[in-house]
């Protein structure tokens, strides 16, 4: 076995990104052999630092790709974020602490940088716990089955005097980022998404060797004002009478409004030949089971975490969001490593708030995990007292932190990255 300082864990360069696409894909266990449409999506991705990669002699044996990312925080302020993604050790190099010494350097080097949190969507549950991550929003997907919904199968567009219409890659692509930066300015827990992600969505990058066009659909209100978008692909099933069986299946669905939301909806069930919806991640709470007139039509059928946050600078994450309620705490927080340990004053208001280091008594002891679970408000601390998790030095301290964090509608992260 190599030992550990044999591994040199750094920054790639771009000349080095096929092979470090190659460890990529070794490790996400896809075809290792790297495509030139690829390679040129990796390159339009590249910046300089932000790719790491650990090798051992020449080999590329791990990665981990960090870029900038603005994510809502409650109360529609945006805090600069570090994404985390691409995170793979190749097989015969597990287990030696290789991701450790990369998270290490990118969250040393986001900190270095003044990013608010760290992001991830994490593939599995285990893996990121130790770096001071917690589970922050919940994503629930639902199988529509159309016969049972309830519709009225006469529906022919929607009854509000808006309208829906199929549109082209490049038609998403000029409409897309502005209904977005509608969504997310009012989404809790919603991340930017940079102009590579409207082309590779679009198929104009391709980060997979295969792609699928999507139908793109677009709802617009009476006055003409661009409010939905919908990006789906649907399957080929019939069964032995000739019946159609078909799915259509949501890569991302986006309403500002619940009307366009509604219409959305009722549209894609109402597309001949298809009997089943799958939603794609929506919030737990989506208001889409209560478009159908049966919502026992609608099925959770996933459910997990999703986003993941590292708070790295307590203060202004605190000080960035807003609160429902007036009143004060003060938080322990124990985090192994630097970032969002020590004590801290939160005085809150509907007004504002503000976050100070104190040397007051605690009332409420937690991990940096914890803190980073009840920051966008998905999570309740009594909750997490319930579990273990969150220990109470002041009767009813708990109780205290729901009111202030908690909010009336749950975060929500469209977007896997
Ligand atoms: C944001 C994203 O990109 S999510 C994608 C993550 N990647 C994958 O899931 C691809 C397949 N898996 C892998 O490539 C690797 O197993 C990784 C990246 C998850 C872990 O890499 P490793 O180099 O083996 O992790 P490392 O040796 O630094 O482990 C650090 C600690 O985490 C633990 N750990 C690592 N991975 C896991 C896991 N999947 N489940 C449980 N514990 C884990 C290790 O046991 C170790 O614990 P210890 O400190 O108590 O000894």
């Amino acid at each position: 076995m190599n030992r550990r300082a044999d591994i040199d864990v750094r920054p790639v360069t771009e000349a080095e990104l096929p092979e470090w696409t190659r460890a990529l894909n070794t490790g996400f266990l896809r075809e290792p052999a790297v495509g030139e449409a690829q390679l040129a999506a990796r390159r339009a991705q590249f910046v300089p630092g932000r790719s790491l990669g650990a090798f051992d002699g020449g080999r590329c044996v791990a990665t981990l790709r960090s870029f900038a990312q603005e994510l809502t925080a409650v109360g529609g302020a945006v805090v600069p974020a570090d994404a985390v993604s691409n995170v793979t050790v190749t097989p015969t190099h597990r287990r030696r602490g290789l991701l450790s010494r990369m998270m290490a350097h990118d969250l040393a080097a986001a900190r270095e940088r003044g990013d608010v949190v760290a992001t991830l969507i994490a593939a599995e549950y285990p893996i990121y716990g130790r770096y001071g991550f917690g589970p922050a929003t919940t994503m629930a997907e639902w199988t529509v089955d159309v016969p049972r919904a309830g519709l009225d199968p006469r529906w022919a567009g929607p009854r509000d005097g808006g309208r829906i219409d199929l549109v082209d890659g490049e038609e998403v692509r000029r409409l897309g980022p502005g209904l977005h930066e509608r969504l997310r300015r009012a989404q809790p827990g919603a991340v930017s998404r940079t102009e590579l992600w409207w082309r590779s969505a679009t198929g104009a990058v391709r980060f997979e060797p295969s792609w699928t066009e999507p139908f793109h659909a677009v709802y617009r209100s009476a006055d003409g004002e661009v409010e939905g978008m919908v990006s789906y692909v649907a399957d080929d099933t019939w069964n032995d009478a000739k019946q159609p069986l078909n799915t259509a299946t949501v890569k991302w669905l986006i309403g500002v409004t619940p009307a366009a939301e509604r219409a959305l909806w009722h549209y894609l069930c109402s597309i001949d030949w298809i009997v089943r919806v799958k939603s794609g991640g929506r919030a737990p709470d989506d208001l889409l089971p209560h478009f159908l007139p049966d919502p026992r039509a609608a099925r959770i059928t996933t459910q997990a975490d999703w986003l993941w946050v590292r708070i790295l600078d307590v203060v202004r994450a605190l000080e960035a969001r807003t609160y429902g309620g007036s009143g004060a705490l003060v938080l322990e927080v124990a985090d192994p490593s630097p970032g969002a340990g020590g004590r801290w004053l939160l005085e809150a208001s509907p007004d504002g708030a503000s976050c100070t280091p104190t040397t007051r008594g605690a009332d409420l002891v937690l991990g940096a995990g914890e803190l980073a679970s009840l920051w966008l408000g998905d999570e309740s601390a009594v909750r997490l007292a319930a579990l273990g998790r969150v220990r109470e030095e002041r009767t009813g301290a708990a109780r205290t932190a729901d009111a202030l964090l908690r909010t009336p509608r749950r975060p929500w992260c469209p977007d896997m990255f």
